[in-house]
């Protein structure tokens, strides 16, 4: 054995410095290039904020009107990705059909094919590749859950925002303001939020010097997890389990007593409670009242007052977001499929904060195997024992 540090799963290491968010639990705040999350959620299109992660500054307003042009003329469903996703099963997991897609995405772009040290790319064709993912996943996502009821693709419609598009596109029909207001503050709650798994799986990727395609279809790998994405699908589940808010204390007391995880609580980082959470509460409150639901906030309200009174663990974004999901109309599985498509943005922009100062990312690992040991009967060749003889030199 060793006894070199081991700090498993990474926690409390620093690897590296960004400019793009700061998470910070013991102010439990969030900010995005220095804004705080909730100001720009209460401000800004989700296409504001995009840029803003990409740029490092708020759009002006012909900036603005320019990322729309270009996020309005790639939205549409092409039909190779289309195809792509028709030739899945359709019990297929979204996160499974959203992986394959923007894997096609990027195996259809040919800049520089040909020789492996082109695949990174210029940062200004990096850019915009980070924009056409961010205009086709909408319909990618849309599509997925349509695809899954038996209804065909709605095309996008370019006279609306990138919110409200999204629920057109979705469900075929115009959102309530109400509905797309809530629906944009998600999608910027979950843009970015400093070195998660899956934005460091993005990382490690870009660090290699593989292409950003390449790097996202790792992150969404990642993110599809339950311990961390995939967490908004599972609080779903949790909540049709429980069913009611009279059944929570009779079903925790059974979860707890087989140590289950209750999804959409806890944090690596935040251990006093997600910067997140109040914005998106508010956000899930107004959708109650539009949609007549007091049943979903009186469940939410007792889980979260019995889990937290009794483990001290609080919940985080994905909590409200799971039950504000469900009440616009999305199935749970298209929940982390939602994720994607905002988390695309702080996704690229690590991306290109990678390798415009690379380092191949590379830590060292403890070997705790069995001894050294050797093939029965095996007679090295000449050079080799030779070699073994000379390690120094072998090693070159
Ligand atoms: C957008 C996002 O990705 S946010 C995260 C979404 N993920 C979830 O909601 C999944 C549920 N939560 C969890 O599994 C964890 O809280 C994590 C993975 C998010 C963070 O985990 P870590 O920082 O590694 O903490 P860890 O898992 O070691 O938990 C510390 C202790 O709290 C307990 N704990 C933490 N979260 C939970 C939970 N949700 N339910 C029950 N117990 C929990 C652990 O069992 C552990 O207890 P122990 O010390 O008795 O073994
Ligand atoms: O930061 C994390 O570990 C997980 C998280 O909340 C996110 O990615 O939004």
């Amino acid at each position: 054995m060793t006894d070199t540090e081991i700090k498993k799963g990474l926690a409390g290491v620093t690897v590296d410095y960004t400019a793009i968010s700061k998470v910070n639990p013991d102010t439990n705040s969030l900010l995005y290039r220095g804004y705080p999350v909730h100001e720009l959620a209460a401000t800004q299109p989700f296409e504001a904020v995009a840029y803003l992660l990409w740029h490092g500054e708020l759009p002006s307003e012909t900036q603005l009107a320019q990322l729309r042009a270009t996020e309005r003329e790639r939205r549409a469903l092409t039909d190779d990705v289309k195809a792509a996703i028709d030739l899945l099963p359709v019990e297929a997991h979204p996160m499974d059909e959203v992986r394959t897609a923007v894997s096609v995405i990027g195996a259809a772009d040919l800049a520089g094919i040909g020789n492996v040290m082109d695949a990174v790319g210029t940062p200004e064709e990096n850019l915009d590749r980070s924009i056409r993912l961010f205009a086709a996943l909408p319909a990618i996502v849309a599509y997925g859950q349509r695809r899954r009821r038996g209804q065909d693709a709605v095309a996008a419609r370019d006279d609306l925002d990138y919110a409200a598009n999204f629920l057109w596109m979705t469900f075929g029909e115009e959102a309530d303001p109400v509905v797309v207001d809530a629906f944009n503050r998600s999608m910027i709650l979950y843009a970015e939020h400093s070195f998660n798994a899956s934005t460091f799986t993005a990382r490690v990727i870009a660090s290699t010097l593989s292409d950003l395609y390449s790097a996202v279809t790792g992150a969404v790998g990642a993110l599809k997890g339950p311990l961390h994405g995939g967490a908004n699908e599972a609080v779903l589940h949790i909540f049709d389990e429980i069913g009611s808010a009279d059944r929570v204390t009779t079903w925790l007391d059974d979860a707890l007593a087989r140590k289950r995880k209750i999804m959409g609580f806890g944090h690596r980082v935040y251990k006093r409670g997600d910067s997140r959470v109040p914005t998106m509460k508010a956000a899930l409150d107004s959708l109650v009242a539009h949609y007549d639901r007091p049943d979903v906030l009186a469940l939410y309200d007792a889980l979260e007052s019995e889990f937290v009174g009794r483990k001290g663990i609080y919940p985080n974004l994905d909590y409200p977001s799971g039950p504000a999901y469900n009440l616009i109309g999305f199935d749970t599985l298209t929940f982390t499929p939602l994720f994607v498509a905002a988390r695309i943005t702080g996704w690229t922009a690590h991306i290109m904060e990678q390798q415009a100062s690379n380092a191949l990312i590379r830590p060292l690992s403890a070997y705790n195997g069995s001894d050294e040991r050797h093939i029965e009967g095996y007679v090295p060749d000449s050079a080799t024992a030779a070699a073994a003889d000379r390690p120094e030199e072998a090693a070159g």
